[in-house]
């Protein structure tokens, strides 16, 4: 199963991730986010990742070109996320000014948001599920929040399951349904954007564990 660690922004958490067995780490180019880096420490960061063959995502949110253009010339994504309201249209032409996958964020509270699928699955490479943000808050994820994993039971494909993913409930996510991928991010922290290596052990751990049983 792919695991992405999202919102790293030390060497250190990075070798943490990398060693404890992160397929994906994502970097988060969000200026009101606590995990926001600027593209050149962004830059070094992604190339320890990528000497050790690790997949580099740029997550963004309603980025103009021009931010884009930045962000690839600085890290060389292997993958864009996008977590914003980006239109299908607007998908495409991010494909094809750039030519890099892209992972569409679709946010869900219940049944009825699986209406989006349809809209984003044939234009997006790979879907993410995310929780609803909250009212009144100022990212559209990195919330901690979760949502109703079960009424994802039923979808197929290769998509990443997120929001407020933990060591302590991912077990019961993977009880629940099935992803072909991961990604986690403010569980992990001590404090907003302070990333702590032992709950990114711990999450990996819970991850064999729920395999294993
Ligand atoms: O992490 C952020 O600060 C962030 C900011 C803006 C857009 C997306 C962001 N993170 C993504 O949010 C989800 C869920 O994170 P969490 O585990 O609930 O904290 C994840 O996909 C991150 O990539």
């Amino acid at each position: 199963m792919d695991v992405k660690i999202c919102g790293l922004g030390t060497e250190q958490t990075v070798d943490v991730a990398i060693a404890s067995g992160a397929s994906h780490v994502g970097f988060v180019f969000y200026p009101l986010s606590p995990r926001h880096v600027g593209p050149s420490h962004a830059g070094q960061l992604a190339k320890r990742a990528k000497d050790q063959r690790i997949k580099v995502v740029a997550v963004t949110v309603d980025a103009g070109d021009g931010m884009l253009d930045a962000i690839i010339e600085a890290i060389s994504p292997d993958m864009l996320q996008l977590h914003g309201k980006e239109e299908p249209w607007r998908i495409d032409e991010i494909k094809d000014r750039y030519g890099l996958p892209v992972m569409k964020a679709i946010s869900l509270e219940g049944a009825d948001d699986l209406a989006m699928i349809d809209e984003y699955a044939d234009v997006a490479d790979r879907l993410l599920f995310d929780a609803k943000a909250p009212k009144g808050s100022a990212l559209p994820g990195g919330n901690g929040v979760s949502f109703d994993w079960s009424i994802l039971r039923d979808v197929k494909g290769d998509w990443f399951l997120s929001g407020g993913l933990s060591p302590e409930n991912v077990g019961a996510a993977l009880e629940v349904c099935n992803p072909g991928g991961l990604d986690v991010s403010s569980a992990l922290e001590s404090a907003p954007g302070v990333k702590d290596p032992d709950r990114i052990r711990a999450f990996f751990a819970a991850i064999r564990e729920a395999e294993a049983a």
